[in-house]
């Protein structure tokens, strides 16, 4: 974290005019330069090390916007959409090698090794500097320095969380001015206050040396995306894609912000956040953790298919929750954005955000582009338009030269639409209030064919967090590597805890401790993806999640029983509200069931994963432990 006041503020800044310039660069500078001299030092010292062509400092204006697109354009990055069809909108293409967040490239470079703990890659800091600071020398010769301030979660809260990107991708500025609350208004609060920040230092790493000629993505096959949690700051290189580049985002308030709540005595969650309201007008709100591309953006803008029950959107990615004088726990959405996975959203899966990203203001990327300027990827209709250009910039045609389907989607699957929450029809007007709302449940999820059940109550908090640290998942191609391969994804927090994994769970236990069972939130663990034998959905899904977020909230209240379960407690058949939907017994049996075949399987890889975290694993974690395995014994007995 760089404070206020700079250790060489005076040979770093010099005051003309009542106003600072920089002193230590000759470079052409456009935008306000900020008077906050830890922000000015900073700057000037990776200018010095980097080299820029000439710095430009963001005000977040839209005139700002307008240029930041005419460069993207004129660089070839970007084109415009056809404004009919998408305002204001843009599509860019990527490197195909620079697609998903790199997590085998992604270190947490505690001082101490053992606060990184065995899920994270580890460097010392000093050696992952030293690197670095030879990556960086003149990496961004020939670009632009963009400095970006931001706050992640409101200007106004309690404990603002300040922070400021220096990037030379016009592409991630961009994209920053519509995730996170950026420019003039963050810079003057941190100004004011002389805050401290997060420094955040991004290159796409290829400079423009002499004879390089610029591409339309630059990026570097040598990628780092180096974590200081010690220190709270960031460098990333070599990648602009998505969590490796927008640095508030996963970088900032996951792995950074876990360890600064950790510290704190709050959470920093990968959660999204929904206000369900009853058709008796009882208000619920719900903080639900999956894994990338495991459902967060669909449930955060579902439709109920339940008649009376109302849904709004709060956040679709990260919850931060905070103990209230009250003892309840707060969420707030540290965000301003939808980063959304394109494939898969539609009319029917999630009309809230097709109706948000049509309204324009937004960037779409690596998705297809259509003869008349406008965007499609696979599930936005069940029919593919006749022509289309693919996200490699090919051309693409529903039939591939066979007759039959085309090999390759013309999307890429983790493409994805930028866009401003604000333009989710159905947000909540507490989004924009810095207390955040008090939460009800907390869900855990993941994509798994078999074992899990549609939906399972935890008996305890300890017993809830149990759920969320062993939590798994098949993996998706929000990440580089293969796709479908089970893993365990404690609290779908796995690439994003910034330090020890067995102390994280620790301190999710802690702040259940710190209150009284009656205000914490109850716990689930839910599933949409179980399937049957021919490898079919068993649950329909989507807007028809509103059936299990009803017995949620019948939980809650204490208006339905529960059958224990070696898995939690399962709904009764008939206390599921499946009216209306077509749904065999049998499938609903199926889905909602515990298998204790399939947990036979589970048993042991549960156990080999709680070892594999070592001896500084909770207590707390080792009693459920034998307690699931016991109470599979009396299922098998009965
Ligand atoms: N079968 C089924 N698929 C779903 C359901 N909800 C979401 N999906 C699919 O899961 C994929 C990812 O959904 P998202 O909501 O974008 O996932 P996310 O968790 O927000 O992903 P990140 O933004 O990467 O963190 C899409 O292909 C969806 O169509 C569901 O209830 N059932
Ligand atoms: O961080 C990213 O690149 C996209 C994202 O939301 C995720 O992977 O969870
Ligand atoms: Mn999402």
């Amino acid at each position: 974290m760089v404070d206020g006041k700079p250790s060489r503020a005076p040979e770093g800044v010099e005051v003309t005019d009542a106003k600072l310039t920089h002193v230590r660069t000759d470079l052409p500078v456009s935008g306000r330069v900020p008077t906050h001299p830890g922000i000015l030092a900073w700057v000037d010292e990776v200018a010095a090390l980097t080299r820029p062509e000439a710095i430009h400092h963001c005000d977040g204006s839209d005139e700002e916007w307008d240029h930041l697109v005419d460069v993207l354009v004129a660089a070839g990055t970007a084109v415009r959409l056809n404004p009919e069809r998408k305002p204001n909108s843009l599509y860019v293409r990527t490197d195909p090698d620079d697609v998903a967040r790199v997590e085998d490239r992604t270190f947490i470079c505690s001082v101490a090794e053992d606060d990184c703990g065995p899920t994270n890659n580890w460097m010392a800091p000093a050696q992952m500097k030293a690197i670095l600071r030879d990556r960086f020398d003149g990496c961004m010769r020939g670009r632009t320095m963009y400095v970006v301030p931001f706050c992640m979660g409101h200007v106004e809260a309690a404990d603002p969380k300040f922070g400021v990107e220096i990037t030379d991708s016009p592409y991630v500025a961009l994209s920053m001015r519509i995730m996170t609350r950026m420019g003039a208004e963050p810079l003057e609060a941190m100004e004011a206050s002389r805050a401290a920040f997060v420094p955040a230092l991004h290159s796409v790493g290829m400079p423009l040396t002499e004879g390089v000629v610029d591409v339309p993505w630059p990026c570097n096959d040598e990628k780092y995306i180096a974590h200081f949690p010690d220190e709270r700051a960031i460098w990333s290189f070599g990648s602009g894609y998505g969590g490796n580049s927008l640095l508030g985002k996963k970088c900032y308030a996951l792995r950074i912000a876990s360890v600064m709540a950790r510290d704190e005595g709050w959470l920093a969650e990968h959660m999204l956040i929904l206000r369900l309201t009853s058709p008796k007008g009882r208000v619920f709100h719900v903080c639900a953790a999956f894994p990338s591309a495991c459902g967060k953006t669909n449930l955060a803008m579902i439709n109920p298919t339940i008649p009376g029950w109302k849904a709004e959107t709060l956040g679709d990615d990260i919850a931060w929750l905070r103990p209230g004088d009250d003892g309840r726990l707060w969420a707030v959405n540290p965000e301003s954005g939808l980063f959304g996975v394109a494939p898969g959203t539609g009319e029917t899966t999630n009309p809230n955000a097709m109706r948000a990203v049509e309204a324009g203001n937004s960037v779409f990327t690596n998705v297809a582009l259509t003869p008349d300027g406008d965007v499609w990827w696979e599930g936005m209709t069940d029919v593919a338009p006749e022509r289309l250009t693919d996200w490699k910039g090919r051309a693409w045609t529903p039939r591939g030269p066979d007759g039959g389907r085309p090999s390759e989607k013309a999307a890429h699957p983790n493409s994805r639409f930028c866009t401003p929450i604000t333009q989710v029809p159905i947000l909540a007007a507490a989004y924009d209030d810095p207390r955040g709302v008090p939460i009800d449940a907390i869900i855990f999820g993941g994509r798994r064919e078999n074992t899990i059940p549609l939906v399972a109550q935890s008996r305890s908090w300890a017993h809830g967090v149990f759920m969320g640290a062993t939590c798994s998942s098949e993996t998706t191609a929000a990440s580089t590597g293969s796709v479908g391969v089970l893993r365990r994804d404690p609290m779908a927090m796995l690439p994003f805890i910034g330090y020890h994994v067995a102390d994280y769970l620790q301190h999710w236990l802690d702040v259940g401790n710190a209150t009284t069972a009656d205000k914490l939130p109850k716990i689930f663990y839910v599933n949409w993806f179980r399937r049957d034998g021919d490898g079919r959905f068993l649950w329909p899904g989507f807007g028809e999640n509103s059936r299990v977020l009803k017995w949620i909230a019948e939980r809650i209240d204490g208006r339905v029983g529960a059958v224990d379960s070696p898995a939690g407690q399962l709904p009764l058949p008939e206390d599921l509200d499946v009216s209306g939907l077509d749904l065999p017994a049998t499938d609903l049996e199926a889905v909602i069931g515990y298998s204790p075949s399939e947990w036979a399987d589970e048993l042991p890889r549960v156990r080999r994963w709680l070892r594999s975290l070592g001896s500084r694993l909770p207590t707390e974690m080792h009693d459920e432990l034998w307690l699931l395995a016991e109470a599979m014994v009396r299922e098998v007995a009965h």
